[in-house]
């Protein structure tokens, strides 16, 4: 298995291109189902998981094709892929292609709307607690649907169409108000969600439903409403920027100092963490053509966060701005809201030499003068991205292991970081 080699100790100076997001592409993908037209996206990462969720979607009977630019640029460049959905010839998502990835579990929301039935299996995802399906279930089923469990699948049926309804989520789900939200799109009546996620995710996926004929109200707010369509059309829609990507790199340029600009970066999207950055002490400004970091000189300080939904700070950067506080002056209190068990990079993080300890849903990170380089591994893609991060900063060599995670979400990270500076390789093995 592969595995990524880093010699800490190297300012980061330079361009960082950022893609589009990985979490705005998987849905939108996924959207293409809702019609038999052709959807063209572009700014598509080349990642693990959009590789993935083509599988999936190629299993459902979608045509898909890539045109990326044939030059020297290509490689640089978000991908444009075109997804037909002419005819689904099969509304089985198998346990052996959606065990792998949580968001194809979304595929039933389409599924249901177009074909009135869908079988989808209970789904996979990165290890950061027990992630339940009950909030789709019950959305579903307050469409219409009829729906049972047999054998780890979900078997959804709404032999009428589904029916516009209210749907109210107890808790703010991204995968719920995504896979709603697009169900609803071909519902008869309006619906409306009622808690629904205002993660920018969801506007982008709106915003390309718009474009393909459907009638939505009020996404980036609680509340939601979607006026049924008979059909959706085809459409062209760019993927928007990957805010977790941003922060990461933001988070890296903070912990190695140095001066970096994000290139295609938006700063509305994540304002939260940004503002914590700064006062951690990264100087951050908004340019033409994307966001600068620049630490030159001064120490990190330590600052306390609490995950929460969009636009609080973002759970998926919450790895990422441990790593940073560990060689904070000070001590941080990270409190984790969203998943349950998403501190699983807390003993790696130790293995370099971090001193931190967990009380419940907080983790107490003291900083410490001098990282030391060490074998670590993580069990998923943030955790993987964060162990970087530290390694960048950390004195001699870090070995990140089970780089595949990192595939799952970051495009051409070694190349992005190697460009600006840093000493890091990926070695086959
Ligand atoms: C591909 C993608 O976009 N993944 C993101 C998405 O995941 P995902 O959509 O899976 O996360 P959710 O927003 O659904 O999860 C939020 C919370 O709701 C709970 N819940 C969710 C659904 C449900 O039916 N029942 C239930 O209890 C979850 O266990 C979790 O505690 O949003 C998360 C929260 O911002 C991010 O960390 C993930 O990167
Ligand atoms: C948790 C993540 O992904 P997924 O929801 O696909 O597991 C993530 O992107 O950080």
């Amino acid at each position: 298995m592969d595995s990524i080699k880093v010699v800490g100790g190297a300012e980061l100076n330079g361009i960082i291109p950022i893609s589009g997001a990985k979490n705005a592409a998987l849905p939108l993908m996924i959207a293409s189902l809702l019609t038999d037209e052709t959807l063209t996206l572009s700014n598509v990462p080349r990642l693990r998981d959009v590789a993935q969720l083509t599988q999936i979607l190629q299993n459902h009977g979608v045509d898909y094709s890539v045109n990326g630019k044939r030059n020297g640029q290509d490689e640089l460049e978000g991908q444009t892929v075109h997804l037909t959905a002419r005819e689904i010839v099969d509304t089985t998502a198998p346990y052996e292609l959606v065990s792998k990835m949580r968001a194809s579990f979304w595929v039933v929301g389409p599924l249901l709307a177009r074909c009135r039935e869908a079988r989808v299996s209970l789904p996979g995802g990165c290890a950061i607690g027990t992630r339940p399906v009950d909030f789709f279930i019950d959305g579903l089923a307050a469409l219409g649907a009829d729906i049972e469990i047999e054998a780890g699948y979900v078997v959804v049926k709404a032999p009428n169409g589904l029916k516009g309804a209210q749907v109210v989520f107890p808790k703010v789900s991204v995968g719920a108000t995504h896979t709603i939200m697009m169900a609803a799109t071909l519902a008869s009546g309006e619906t409306e969600i009622v808690n629904a996620a205002c993660e920018p995710e969801v506007v982008d996926l709106a915003n390309c439903l718009k474009a393909m004929g459907a009638e939505i109200e009020g996404a980036g707010t609680p509340t939601i409403r979607i006026q049924g369509k008979p059909r959706l059309h085809g459409a062209h829609h760019a993927v928007v920027a990957d805010r977790i990507e941003t922060g990461t790199y933001a988070m890296a340029v903070a912990m190695t100092g140095g001066n970096v600009l994000l290139q295609g970066a938006r700063g509305d999207l994540l304002e939260s963490a940004l503002h914590t950055l700064r006062q951690a002490g990264a100087e951050i400004t908004e340019e033409a053509n994307g966001l600068r970091v620049r630490r030159n000189g001064n120490g990190i300080q330590a600052v306390d966060i609490t995950t929460e939904p969009f636009p609080g700070f973002p759970t998926d950067l919450q790895a990422q701005f441990m790593a940073l506080m560990t060689k904070a002056e000070g001590r941080s209190c990270i409190t984790e809201t969203i998943f349950e068990n998403r501190f699983m990079h807390v003993q790696e993080l130790a293995r370099l030499g971090a001193q931190i300890h967990i009380e419940g849903r907080s983790a107490f990170v003291d900083g410490v003068g001098t990282l030391r380089g060490a074998p670590v591994m993580a069990t998923d893609l943030r955790a993987s991205v964060s162990l970087v991060i530290a390694g960048l900063a950390a004195e001699g060599e870090t070995s990140v292991s089970r780089v595949y995670h990192l595939d799952r979400g970051f495009e051409r990270l070694e190349d992005k970081l190697t460009r600006c500076g840093a000493q890091i390789e990926r070695i086959s093995g």
